[in-house]
C-alpha cells in the first residue's frame, strides 16, 4: 500500500515487468502453439516477423528455419504458423470460405472493405459476382483489341528507343500494365507509356506504386503508421513532396474519375468501352474509389514483374528463347490481327513459357495468412506431421514454398525451364501452380494476366531480339517481397534489336 503511495512509478514498472514475464512464460510454455518449433523470439512477439519481412526475403528465411527446426509447421508468431507442406495448400486456400483472411495482416491494406479485403462471406460473394463478369475469359477475349493495341504501343516505343541503349524493361512493362488496367477500370488510361521520355521508362506514377509497396510491412506491424498516413491532408502531402505527393495526386485522379463516371452515367454519356466502374456504380463513392485503387495496384505490378522476369530469363536462356522464336515464326504472325488470343493459346511453347514465368516469378510470393476454423462435422482437424493445429491459429503457405518444392517440380525447381510444362504428366502440375492462389479468394484478374502475358511474350519475341544489359548488377534483379514482388535494384534492363 505504502509503495503504491510513495513510489507509484516503481510499482508501475514492477507490475509491467511481471506481466511481461508472465506473458512470456505463457507464450513459450502454455500457449496452444507452445509445442510447435521455431525461434523463441517469434513466439514472443510479432516484431520478429516484422524484422524478417523487412529483409525483403522472408520466404528464404522461413525456408531455412523449416530446415533448421526440422518441421513443416514452423511457429513464426505468437499465434501464427508457416506451413511447408504443399499438399495442404488446397485445404487452406479452398473453395469453401472456411479459412478466413487474417484481419490483422489484411488491415494494413486499408479499412474500406474492397473485394480483396472483404471478410464477410456473403458480401464477398456478391462483390465477386458483380466484378467477376467483367474479368471472365469471354469478357477478356472481347477486350483483345484494346490489349493488343497497348502491347503494340509498347513494342513501338521499345523499337524507337532500341538504338539509344538498354531499356529498363521492368518499368516499361509497368507502364503498359498500368495503362491497360486504368483504361479497363476507369475508362481512362493513365497513358504512362506516352510520358516515358527516356529508356528508363521512369514515369512519375510508378513512384506511387513504389510507395505503396515500400510501406506495406510498416503499415502491417505498426498500426499507428497507417493511421497517421491516412490522416495526412492533401495540402500537406503536396508540401511533403516526393512519393507522398504523387500518392495524393493519384487518389485525386481516381476520385475525380469516379465523379466523372457518375456524372457521365447520370447524363447518359457512355465511355468508349465497358468499364469496371459500371459494375460498382451502386456503391457509395468512397467504396468505388477504393475498389478502383485496389484494381490498379493488384492488376499492374504483379503482371509487369512476371513479364519482366520472363523476358529476362528468356534473354539469359538461349535454348528457350530460340524455341519460342521458332514457334512464333512458324505461326506466321504478321499483323496485329494475327495475334488472336484463342490461336496464341494453342501454341504449346508459348503457353509453357507463360506458365513457367508465373511459377518462377511468383508475383505474390509469400504467405497469405488465414485463420483455422473450428472443426466441421465429418472433417478432421488440420494436422501437420501428426500435430493438430488448433482452431483460431493463423496459418499460411507461401507460393515460394510450393513453387520450389523439389518433390513436385524435381531437382531443377529453381530453374526457369518451360519444357517442364510439355513433359508427360505436366497436367498434374497445374494443381501446384498457385501464383494466383486457389479457391474462393483466388485472383480475380487471372484471365487478364494470362492474356497480357501471352500477347506481350508473343509480340515482343516476334519483333525483337533481346539480351541482358551487361552492366546490370545482381542487386538490380534481386527479387524482394513487399507482399507483391519487386526488385531491390532497377529490375531487368535489356538490350533490344529489331528483327
Ligand atoms: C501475374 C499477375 C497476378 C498475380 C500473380 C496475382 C496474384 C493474386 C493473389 C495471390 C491473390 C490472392 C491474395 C490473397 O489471398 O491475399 C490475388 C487476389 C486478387 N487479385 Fe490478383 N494477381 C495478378 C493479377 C491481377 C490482375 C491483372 C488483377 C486485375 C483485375 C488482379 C486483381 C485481384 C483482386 C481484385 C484480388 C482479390 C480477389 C478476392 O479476394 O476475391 N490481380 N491476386
Amino acid at each position: 500500500m505504502s509503495l503504491a503511495r510513495e513510489r507509484p512509478g516503481v510499482l508501475f514498472l514492477a507490475v509491467a515487468l511481471a506481466s511481461l514475464v508472465l506473458r512470456a512464460v505463457y507464450l513459450l510454455y502454455l500457449h496452444p502453439l507452445a509445442s510447435f518449433r521455431g525461434p523463441r523470439r517469434a513466439a514472443l512477439s510479432e516484431w520478429w516477423l516484422y524484422s524478417v519481412a523487412k529483409t525483403g526475403r522472408p520466404e528464404e528465411i522461413l525456408e531455412q528455419l523449416h530446415r533448421k527446426y526440422n518441421t513443416r509447421a514452423l511457429r513464426i508468431g505468437p499465434n501464427e504458423l508457416h506451413l511447408s507442406d504443399s499438399t495442404l495448400y488446397h485445404t487452406v486456400y479452398s473453395q469453401g470460405h472456411s479459412f478466413a483472411k487474417h484481419a490483422h495482416f489484411y488491415d494494413a491494406f486499408g479499412t474500406v472493405p474492397s473485394l480483396f479485403l472483404e471478410r464477410d462471406r456473403d458480401r464477398h460473394r456478391q462483390r465477386r459476382k458483380a466484378l467477376g463478369r467483367f474479368f471472365s475469359k469471354a469478357s477478356i477475349r472481347g477486350m483483345q483489341r484494346l490489349l493488343s493495341a497497348k502491347v503494340e504501343a509498347l513494342c513501338d516505343l521499345i523499337s524507337a528507343k532500341a538504338n539509344e541503349g538498354p531499356v529498363n524493361f521492368y518499368n516499361a512493362a509497368r507502364c503498359m500494365t498500368v495503362d491497360i488496367i486504368s483504361d479497363l477500370s476507369l475508362g481512362q488510361s493513365f497513358n504512362l507509356m506516352d510520358d516515358a521520355k527516356a529508356n528508363d521508362f521512369a514515369a512519375d506514377y510508378l513512384h506511387v506504386f513504389n510507395l505503396v509497396a515500400e510501406s506495406i510491412w510498416d503499415f502491417m506491424y505498426i498500426p499507428l503508421a497507417r493511421r497517421a498516413a491516412g490522416m495526412i491532408p492533401p495540402a500537406l502531402a503536396a508540401w511533403i513532396g516526393g512519393p507522398v505527393s504523387h500518392f495524393a495526386r493519384f487518389m485525386k485522379v481516381i476520385r475525380s474519375t469516379v465523379a466523372r463516371f457518375k456524372h457521365a452515367k447520370a447524363t447518359g454519356k457512355p465511355f468508349e468501352h465497358e468499364v469496371v466502374l459500371e459494375a460498382l456504380s451502386e456503391l457509395p463513392d468512397e467504396e468505388m474509389v477504393i475498389e478502383a485503387v485496389d484494381l490498379l495496384v493488384a492488376g499492374s505490378d504483379t503482371t509487369a514483374t512476371t513479364l519482366a522476369v520472363a523476358l529476362h530469363q528468356l534473354a539469359r536462356n538461349q535454348q528457350a528463347h530460340t524455341a519460342l522464336e521458332n514457334e512464333i515464326r512458324q505461326a506466321k504472325l504478321e499483323t496485329a490481327a494475327d495475334y488472336d488470343l484463342t490461336s496464341l493459346e494453342q501454341l504449346p511453347y508459348l503457353s509453357a513459357c507463360v506458365k513457367e514465368a508465373l511459377r518462377f516469378a511468383m508475383a505474390v510470393p509469400g504467405r497469405l495468412p488465414r485463420v483455422v476454423p473450428p472443426p466441421r462435422p465429418g472433417a478432421g482437424p488440420l494436422t501437420v506431421d501428426g500435430q493438430v493445429i488448433p482452431p483460431g491459429t493463423v496459418v499460411g503457405i507461401s507460393a515460394y514454398t510450393v513453387h520450389f518444392d523439389e518433390k513436385i517440380w524435381g531437382a531443377d525447381a529453381r530453374e526457369f525451364r518451360p519444357e517442364r510444362w510439355l513433359e508427360p504428366g505436366a497436367k498434374e502440375l497445374d494443381k501446384y501452380l498457385v501464383t494466383f492462389s486457389k479457391g474462393v479468394r483466388q485472383c480475380l484478374g487471372i484471365n487478364l494476366a494470362y492474356a497480357e502475358l501471352t500477347l506481350a511474350l508473343a509480340m515482343l519475341t516476334a519483333r525483337f531480339d533481346f539480351t541482358p544489359d551487361d552492366t546490370m548488377s545482381k542487386e538490380d534483379v534481386e527479387v524482394i517481397d513487399n507482399f507483391t514482388a519487386g526488385f531491390r535494384g532497377s529490375g531487368p534492363r535489356l538490350k533490344f534489336s529489331n528483327l
